[in-house]
């Protein structure tokens, strides 16, 4: 990882948006799946994912078969993981409310859980049981009837045993064994197979990402999750080892992962370098890390932690470590960032996992104005209004007045008829 100046830092964050070639392909697909349907689906399938399928949706034989399968310390993890997620996404809940003025009128706001979601699981490079649990539990807790979960096959045609089983645990409904860009738009639009749904969450690749962004308007999305990133904030207390280990932790994820260290001490940082390129070393997915830290990873030295906190803020990070004497008191000076975690333990694989928090976050500096997947996601509100007759009466006049100067006389007549009314009833 190389030492770079801050402006340096904040310009190796920057993207390239989508090229005209992939929302040609992109665009082709979608059109493709709303003519052909399941026919598609398979025909994709096979194309993208080397997989010939006689039936898309997952069996119960299947299922069963992977519960007999998976490990079983996994299969107690999950549960576990997932339970302490179901008590964090509990605490997100909203209420409907009701209030009633001293005229009679009353006021509310229902709120109500989407009929049905699609929920996009990652098939292609790892398996990534945990993001069931996290897009699915909240799904789940907010009410939705029916969770539709899509993931590419194997070339083989089978699902990995542990997607299936966190799936089990977190509670979907259907699963349907499809991938890409054909996955978005058969639940967006419906095939034979699959339901078309009022929303669809989840992370995948380019090809997922942009098929999700062509059909919003059709159905909700989530916001984008694009490629992992983790910015650590440390100063001389920290320990090199758990700094360079956290940002090695997010470079595995993929070459286009990001990993960012901003520290106030030079010793720290030399420390940190040679750490990382020690670690990495030993690292099963040593390659994908190398590559992603080459063109995504940097180290900056600043004066002061307010400091860190400004490029930090600028960066807007989906994860950000505070690795620093006074966490709690840097806390205050942070204003973007998906999930910050306080202190040398709070080492960001415990989001992702096992915390409670879900690891679906805002990335590439959308956390200034995106929240982390939650209950929110999953529910619609109406407004609920009751005018009594004595309201109407006093706030009648008003109405045509506005809606006159709009031009609207429709709307003034809307009014007008009960004021003459009311004025009638009065006469008799
Ligand atoms: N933010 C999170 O919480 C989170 C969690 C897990 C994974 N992720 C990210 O999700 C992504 C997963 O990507 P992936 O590729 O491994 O799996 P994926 O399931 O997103 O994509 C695989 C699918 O892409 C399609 N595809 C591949 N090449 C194509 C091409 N040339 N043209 C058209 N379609 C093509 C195929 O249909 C294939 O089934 C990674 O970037 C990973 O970091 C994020
Ligand atoms: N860190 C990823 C989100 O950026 C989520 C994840 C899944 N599995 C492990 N990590
Ligand atoms: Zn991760």
């Amino acid at each position: 990882m190389d030492i770079v100046g801050k402006e340096t830092l904040v310009r190796k964050r920057e993207r390239v948006g989508f090229s005209s070639e992939e929302m040609e392909t992109v665009r082709g697909i979608i059109a493709r799946v709303k003519e052909e349907r399941d026919q598609a689906l398979l025909a994709l399938t096979k194309q993208f994912d080397r997989a010939e399928l006689s039936a898309l949706l997952v069996s119960e034989a299947e299922l069963a078969q992977a519960e007999r399968e998976v490990d079983p310390k996994l299969l107690e993890a999950l549960r576990q993981a997932a339970e302490r997620i179901r008590r964090y996404h509990e605490k997100q809940r909203t209420q409907s409310w009701i209030s009633e003025e001293a005229d009679g009128t009353i006021l509310g706001q229902r709120v109500q859980p989407l009929e049905r979601v699609g929920v996009y699981v990652p098939g292609g490079r790892a398996v990534y049981p945990s993001t069931v649990l996290m897009n699915v539990i909240p799904a789940v807790v907010a009410g939705v009837e029916e969770v539709v979960m899509v993931t590419p096959p194997r070339a083989d045609g089978s699902v990995p045993a542990p997607t299936l089983v966190a799936a089990l645990v977190a509670g979907v409904n259907k699963i349907v064994k499809v991938g890409g860009a054909q996955a978005v738009a058969a639940l967006a639009y419906g095939t034979e197979s699959v339901p078309k749904v009022d929303k669809i969450v989840g992370p995948g690749n380019r090809f997922v990402a942009l098929a999700k962004q062509l059909v919003f308007g059709e159905v909700d999305i989530d916001s984008i999750a694009g490629p992992s990133e983790i910015v650590v904030i440390a100063d001389e207390t920290a320990d090199p080892a758990f700094v360079a280990a956290d940002l090695l932790s997010q470079a595995e994820h993929g070459d286009d992962s990001s990993s960012i260290l901003i520290t106030t001490s030079a010793d720290l940082a030399r420390e940190v370098q040679a750490e990382v390129e020690r670690q990495c070393g030993r690292l099963e997915r040593r390659e994908i890390a190398r590559a992603a830290l080459a063109q995504y990873g940097a180290i900056t030295v600043v004066d002061h932690l307010r400091e860190a906190a400004e490029v930090s803020n600028r960066l807007a990070p989906e994860h950000l470590e505070l690795m620093v004497a006074d966490p709690w008191q840097l806390l205050g000076h942070i204003r973007h960032a998906g999930a910050i975690f306080l202190g040398a333990y709070s080492s960001e694989p415990i989001g992702d996992y096992v915390a409670g928090p879900n690891h679906v976050l805002p990335t590439a500096g959308t956390a200034r104005f995106f929240s982390p997947l939650g209950v929110d996601h999953f529910v619609k509100k109406s407004s609920l209004i009751y005018y009594s007759k004595e309201a109407f009466l006093r706030d009648g006049p008003k109405v045509i007045t506005l809606a006159e100067s709009e031009g609207l006389g429709a709307h003034a007549a809307a009014i007008q008829v009960r004021l003459d009314r009311e004025e009638a009833c009065a006469d008799d």
